[in-house]
């Protein structure tokens, strides 16, 4: 057994709006929309963790606020354990470097996208707690 990889993501708030992002051709899962982030590096928070990733993927620096789920999925290739944090931009207009589509969707909208399996609970608290 390998040990669960944990992953952050990020509900990035902004007028109302929150950013989901699509992954791309050459990520695992491609076409599913997730919340954007990544792995958890040794040492990192997960505080830290999204910042650096957010740097990295989107361009711009967030401030992250309040937890929204830890759920743990099972897919193919292993566990995934996914925390979810608010955030907020304060800096930079995020940019699809790696993404194929970055788009800001109403709340009550988010559960039209096809997101990746271990993101639905925290869509739905997300929803529900911006709804
Ligand atoms: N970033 C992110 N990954 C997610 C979410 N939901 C979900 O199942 N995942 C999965 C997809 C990947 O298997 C894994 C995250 O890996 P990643 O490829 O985005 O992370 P990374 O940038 O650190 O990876 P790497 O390519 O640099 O190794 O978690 C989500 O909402 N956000």
């Amino acid at each position: 057994m390998t040990a669960p990889i944990e992953v952050v993501g990020a509900a990035v708030v902004h007028d109302g709006l929150v950013l989901a992002a699509q992954r791309g051709p050459t990520m695992s899962m491609p076409g599913s929309w997730e919340f954007p982030g990544g792995k958890i590096e040794p040492g990192e928070s997960p505080q830290e963790a999204l910042v650096r990733e957010l740097r990295e993927e989107l361009l711009c620096d967030v401030t992250v606020g309040e937890h929204v789920e830890t759920t743990s999925h099972s897919y193919d290739f292993g566990i995934i354990i996914l925390s979810t944090y608010f955030a907020a931009i304060e800096a930079g207009e995020p940019q699809a470097t790696e993404h194929a589509e970055l788009r800001w969707v109403p709340p009550s909208k988010l559960h039209g996208l096809a997101w990746a399996p271990a993101d639905l609970p925290a869509v739905e608290r997300v929803s529900r707690v911006l709804g």
